[in-house]
């Protein structure tokens, strides 16, 4: 029997699920998720997500194959235990709604038998982690929270026990489009920090290639069309499937997703008028190495002259961008120097 290699944490092995109707959710599958990978799972409504993400916990079992965790096969874990080693956070979160905040993030440690000052201690660190304020927010109960505000808590909830692995099923689906995308944002600065294994469902493909470390697209009938990096999915679509899920704004979506590189600035070593300061004196905030094109493109656009200045992920002066170099940037990131896959 093959065991797992030790940096896939979760592996699907042959898995599918037909529902006693007939409805194939999931068609055999194997897929590996590494130690501390980011994985989005995207794909349209009915492609079976939500049900490979349940199987890693229990709430489904599958029909065919084998889900791993850590080398051993969830069906022989007892699911209680699994699932208190495993994050869970849905849309409209599931919060008690008659226990408030910080009693709602101490569930697992109570039902761990924590003793009060442990609990205590962990529920401030995590709800200052979501930036909520523990002696604001703790004591309030569910209703009287904003929709983004009830999401954080689930995410902290789901963190309580700082689990290995966290499966999260549209978490962000709830909150309106301006506080989902600061939510996201947050959510990523999180997993960088913690390094949590995460499964994340989404129909959204912009959510899935912000977030993800990998992308994996799904068809109906839990059909995987491609797994890969963000920009990968973006620019080499493997089928005509994934071409119309990503839609036409493919240009806009790799603005986001890929970065400056120093290859990208213009070389001229930087003159005092591009780096410091404009002739009205005010200082112009410069780009670093790594930022997203899009970043890029917000700070040429508000340039009275075209050039934004360019510093290295030290802080040190690397040259000046221009709309130019900001083209070729785009026209890289579009075609990846590595074969598909
Ligand atoms: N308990 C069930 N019994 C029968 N069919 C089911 C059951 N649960 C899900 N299905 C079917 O399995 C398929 C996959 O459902 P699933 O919820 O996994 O998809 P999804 O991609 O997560 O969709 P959504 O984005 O709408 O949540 C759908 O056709 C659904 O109707």
């Amino acid at each position: 029997m093959a065991t797992a290699p030790s940096q896939a944490l979760i592996r699907f092995d042959g898995v599918g699920k037909t529902y006693p109707d007939g409805t194939v959710a999931v068609a055999e599958l194997d897929l590996d998720v590494a130690e501390h990978e980011l994985l989005t799972l995207v794909g349209p409504s009915g492609s079976g997500k939500s049900t490979l993400l349940r199987m890693v916990n229990r709430l489904v079992e599958p029909t065919s194959g084998r889900v791993l965790l850590d080398g051993d096969d969830v069906a022989a874990t007892d699911p209680v235990r699994l699932r208190r080693g495993i994050g869970y956070v849905i849309q409209n979160v599931g919060l008690f709604p008659h226990r408030t905040v910080a009693q709602n993030v101490a569930t697992v440690p109570g039902l761990l038998g924590w003793d009060r000052r442990r609990t205590r201690e962990r529920v401030d660190e995590l709800l200052t982690l979501v930036r909520l304020d523990p002696a604001l927010h703790g004591p309030r109960y569910p209703h009287e929270l904003s929709g983004g505000q009830r999401q954080r808590v689930g995410v902290a909830r789901a963190l309580a026990t700082d689990p290995r692995v966290m499966l999260m099923d549209e978490p962000f689906g709830a909150v309106d489009p301006e506080g989902r995308r600061g939510l996201q944002q947050e959510f990523r600065r999180i997993h960088d920090e913690l390094g949590t294994t995460v499964l994340l469902v989404t129909h959204d493909i912009d959510e899935a290639v912000l977030l993800g470390d990998r992308v994996a697209v799904f068809s109906q009938g839990g059909r995987l069309e491609q797994v890969a990096d963000p920009v990968t999915v973006l620019t080499r679509p493997a089928s005509p499937f994934v071409e119309g899920f990503i839609g036409d704004s493919r240009a806009v979506r790799l603005m986001s997703v890929a970065h400056l590189e120093a290859g990208d600035v213009d070389g001229a070593p930087v003159t005092a008028r591009a780096d410091a300061t404009r002739a009205d004196g005010a200082s112009r905030e410069p780009l670093r190495v790594g930022q997203s094109l899009d970043a890029a493109f917000s700070a040429l656009a508000a340039s009275p002259d075209g050039t934004v200045p360019v510093h290295r992920a030290d802080g040190t002066a690397l040259g000046v961008l221009t709309f130019a170099g900001l083209h070729a940037a785009l026209r890289r990131a579009g075609s990846p120097a590595s074969p598909p896959g």
